[in-house]
């Protein structure tokens, strides 16, 4: 193969990839109100394969309990799949153990919640920088990042805000910054949308398109303007794909 034609393939090969993945819960393990026949299982991912690429932005919709958080937890590494397997950036991390996810989520994937997640005590620039401890950097390179992060999202000018004094949609762009910091290749987002207006909503969505230029990015959501964004979108219905479009 020429080198020419090896880079394309690398550049090819997907981000994040999950095949036949199946993902059963005990009914009434978390005391979910809705769980009809405790002691019974049920099958929230349903033998789902697919694979998103670098410069993707991938919906998952589905009406509520038909699996699109746990399918973001398995292909974050959040959880490991019953049986099929997940490959971030072409390393199988269903055989690996709870030390190992931790490193790929690390090293490879950015998380974004519905309620933000910020610590209320520490200000945007400190919620940034935070994770990036684990990344080993020091302190003065932590906060230069996570300030360039902040300008990217354009809140260079609310730095030293604390989540109270900024807006849900600020909140959430403080967010997608902090799950930049590691230099993610894949960027997972669970309902991004879900407590914001709508104006707060598209700054968000932009965000992450802009995200999605040189990232794959995955959002889980009911929100019909999130889902219109996207570039591709995964539907889901008890755990299954119901539209069959993979790639
Ligand atoms: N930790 C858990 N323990 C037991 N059951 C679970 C657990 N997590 C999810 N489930 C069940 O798995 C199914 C899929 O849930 P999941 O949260 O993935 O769906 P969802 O599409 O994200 O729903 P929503 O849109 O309401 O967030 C549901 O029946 C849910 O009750």
């Amino acid at each position: 193969m020429s080198s020419e034609a090896e880079t394309t393939s690398m550049n090819d090969s997907p981000v994040v990839e999950c095949t036949d993945v199946v993902r059963t819960y005990a009914r009434g393990s978390t005391g979910r109100l809705f769980s009809r026949q405790p002691g019974t299982s049920v099958t929230a991912v349903d033998a789902v394969s697919m694979a998103v690429q670098r410069g993707e932005l991938v919906g998952l919709a589905g009406p509520s309990g038909s699996g699109k958080s746990t399918l973001l937890h398995l292909l974050a590494a959040l959880e490991t799949p019953d049986s099929g397997h997940v490959q971030i950036t072409g390393v199988d991390t269903t055989s690996m153990g709870e030390r190992g996810r931790t490193a790929i989520r690390r090293d490879h994937v950015g998380i974004v919640f519905q309620r933000f997640h910020l610590l209320p005590s520490l200000t945007a620039l400190q919620n940034v920088a935070l994770p990036m401890i684990e990344q080993g950097k020091g302190k003065r390179s932590r906060r230069r990042r996570a300030r360039s992060l902040l300008e990217d999202v354009g809140l260079g000018d609310r730095l030293s805000h604390r989540p109270a004094a900024l807006s849900g949609g600020e909140q959430q762009r403080v967010a997608v910054a902090r799950a930049l910091g590691g230099n993610p290749d894949l960027v997972i987002a669970d309902e991004p949308t879900g407590e914001l207006d709508s104006t707060a909503s598209e700054a968000v969505l932009d965000l992450l398109a802009d995200v999605a230029t040189d990232h794959a990015v995955v959002v889980a959501s009911h929100d019909p303007m999130a889902i219109d964004r996207m570039d591709r979108v995964l539907r889901l219905r008890d755990g299954k794909l119901t539209n069959g479009q993979t790639q």
